[in-house]
């Protein structure tokens, strides 16, 4: 049976820093790091998110305002309170929840926000300086998986790495970081032939593709470690539950660890939000 990296509790060891240096900046500049989150429409996967960005923040000390917009919101109207959150000195973060409505352009609305405030790292600026391995504000998922990957593997170096996904939010971010730490990558995607094998070379997995239970104990190398980021909602039995990527039983028997859905990559990624949106607060205080 693998290793279980329980999320959860790493989550929880990050938080406490994030506290802590909150407390510092109340206390040494009297500054309250802030961050704004910004909703536009009513999926209700994202309204759970939000509500968990917002209870993570309080308990940290740290301010949160929320901003929830109708779908029939346009493109000016966000740009507008995109330009307020730059301009206003008591926030320090800014997270547009994604996807947005078909009608707003996402791309415009990252351009939009001061890359000093992209808690997401998601802005060009930000996405070019991860990819010349000068970052300061990382994208928070794959921060998360880096995290959970060094309690297995706190050297890195040498390992083959398999990025499942090659998305903007994950799969890309992922990628660089994994190169940064000296890994072997192969990133793999819809169009990848014979993903199978690839997956059985591998070291490790990192499953980012958005389809349940994609990721099988026969895509496994024994003893590998399995990060499984994907979050799909299913029904079962008329009640809502959560899976990931990985069809966890059978490969939990094979892995040498792996993390949980839920209770894995989802709370480190926002305890690497409020991290990010400390981080940010303390390079505005120059
Ligand atoms: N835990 C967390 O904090 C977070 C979880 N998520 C979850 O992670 C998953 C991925 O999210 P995101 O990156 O935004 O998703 P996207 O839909 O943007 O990207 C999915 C990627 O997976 C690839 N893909 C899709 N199907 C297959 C397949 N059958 N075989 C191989 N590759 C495939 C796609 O390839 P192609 O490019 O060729 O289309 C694409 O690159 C989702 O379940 C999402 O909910 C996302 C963000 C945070
Ligand atoms: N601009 C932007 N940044 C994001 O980082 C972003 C986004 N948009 N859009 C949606 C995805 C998804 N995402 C998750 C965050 C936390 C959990 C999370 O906390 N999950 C818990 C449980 C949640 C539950 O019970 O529903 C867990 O896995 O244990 C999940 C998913 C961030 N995303």
């Amino acid at each position: 049976m693998a290793q279980l990296i329980d999320g959860k509790q790493l989550s929880n060891q990050v938080l406490q820093e994030v506290a802590s240096e909150v407390e510092r900046l109340k206390a040494e500049h009297d500054v309250e790091p802030t961050l704004a989150v910004v909703l536009v429409g009513e999926d209700p996967a994202s309204q759970v998110y939000v509500r968990n960005k917002v209870k993570r923040a309080k308990e940290a000390g740290m301010g949160s305002i929320e901003h929830r917009l109708g779908t029939e919101t346009t493109q000016g109207d966000l740009n507008q309170l995109i330009e307020r959150l730059n301009h206003d000195p008591r926030v320090h973060g800014i997270l547009v929840q994604l996807p947005l409505p078909s009608h707003l352009d996402e791309e415009e609305v990252i351009a939009a926000i001061n890359p000093a405030k992209d808690v997401d790292g998601f802005h060009p600026l930000n996405v070019g300086a991860l990819a010349a391995g000068q970052a300061s504000l990382v994208p928070c998922t794959p921060q998360g998986c880096m995290i959970m990957l060094r309690q297995v593997h706190p050297d890195l170096s040498g390992k083959h790495a398999v990025v499942v996904g090659r998305s903007n939010i994950v799969g890309k971010p992922m990628a660089a970081l994994l190169l940064q730490a000296n890994c072997t990558v192969t990133i793999a995607h819809s169009r990848t032939q014979d993903i199978e094998s690839l997956c059985r070379n591998a070291d490790i997995v990192v499953a980012a593709a958005g389809r349940r239970e994609l990721v099988d104990a026969d895509w496994i190398k024994p003893g590998a470690t399995v990060i499984d980021v994907g979050i799909n909602a299913i029904e079962v039995e008329g009640k809502r539950k959560l899976v990931g990527d990985v069809a966890f039983e059978a490969v939990a028997e094979k892995a040498g660890a792996i993390t949980p859905v839920p209770g894995g990559v989802g709370p480190m990624t926002i305890a690497c939000l409020l991290l990010n949106t400390t981080r940010a607060a303390r390079h505005q205080l120059a």
